[in-house]
């Protein structure tokens, strides 16, 4: 499948992903400083999606600040459980982020693959349980520096997105079920070198062609060819002001998914009006 061009309905999603950082009292103060200063410089929030990733424990205060000022900032969790209900200690289900009217929850971060050794098979059953309970999961692969030197960038992300499609292809025949992807080449996160918008747009585009091919078995090639299509895709790992509107040109890339820099209002607000950047670099 060809993508020369963005397809009109996949609407960029500017993503902050705040890691265990801010507390709830300080969660207050960010959303509304997000939502002030992209309100003041006359954001559409129609025309570019922004949503924040806090920590638990910050949910219900975000949720209650979102409904009080009818804010158009969306949210979700960083992480739930692959069980429902019972006896997890410790665990969230996403029944709870549901009726916190979370949006979304990421799932297979490389901080959680790494520090939590969770596999393929995990991740696959967490974007299962995201859709159990109408949740959009924002699913992340990435390849590692030792992975890129060894199998080039693509190899990793696609066997990861493809373990994780073949686990939850039976919940995608519904048409209402939307699934977001992120890239996250993991030697890009934070540390201040991130990918070239042409090698993220690379491995990208392998992704798109990816949900394309997996899912032509289970649900037939039109319906994959049409998921494919309407599925966003995110670049992540040292997004930053400056970057930002190099990525977001290539014809598939739908956003961002920031990590250090959603942790400053302004900064964040600047990402999210990546359209008003002029982008002067490109590879
Ligand atoms: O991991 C990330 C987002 O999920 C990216 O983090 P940085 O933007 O800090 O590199």
């Amino acid at each position: 499948m060809a993508h020369a061009t963005r397809v009109a309905g996949r609407r960029p999603l500017i993503a902050g992903n705040w890691k265990m950082n801010i507390d709830h009292l300080h969660a207050i103060a960010l959303v509304q400083k997000v939502a002030w200063t992209l309100k003041d410089a006359g954001h559409d929030f129609d025309d570019v999606e922004v949503a924040v990733f806090p920590p638990f424990t910050d949910l219900r205060s975000v949720q209650s600040l979102v409904a009080a000022d009818h804010l158009h900032i969306r949210y979700g969790a960083q992480d739930l459980s692959t069980h429902d209900e019972g006896a997890y200690t410790g665990e969230i289900s996403g029944a709870f982020l549901a009726r916190l009217d979370c949006d979304y929850v990421i799932v297979g971060h490389s901080e959680r693959r790494a520090y939590h050794h969770e596999d393929d098979a995990v991740v696959a059953a967490k974007a299962q349980a995201a859709l159990r309970h109408g949740l959009v999961p924002v699913i992340c692969v990435g390849e590692t520096a030792e992975d890129l030197e060894q199998q080039g960038p693509a190899a990793v992300p696609v066997a990861q997105l493809a373990a994780v499609l073949d686990g939850i292809a039976d919940r995608l025949g519904d048409e209402a079920a939307e699934i977001v992807v992120a890239y996250e080449p993991v030697w890009a996160i934070g540390s201040g070198h991130a990918a070239t918008p042409g090698q993220a747009q690379q491995v990208i585009g392998r992704l798109r062609e990816t949900i394309a091919e997996r899912l032509a078995g289970p649900l037939g090639a039109d319906r994959a060819d049409r998921l494919a299509d309407a599925t966003r895709i995110l670049y992540g790992g040292s997004v930053a002001v400056g970057n930002v509107a190099g990525f977001l040109a290539e014809p598939d890339i739908d956003g961002a998914l920031v990590g250090g820099a959603s942790l400053d209002a302004r900064s964040f607000a600047d990402i999210a009006r990546f359209r008003s950047h002029v982008v002067t670099a490109r590879d």
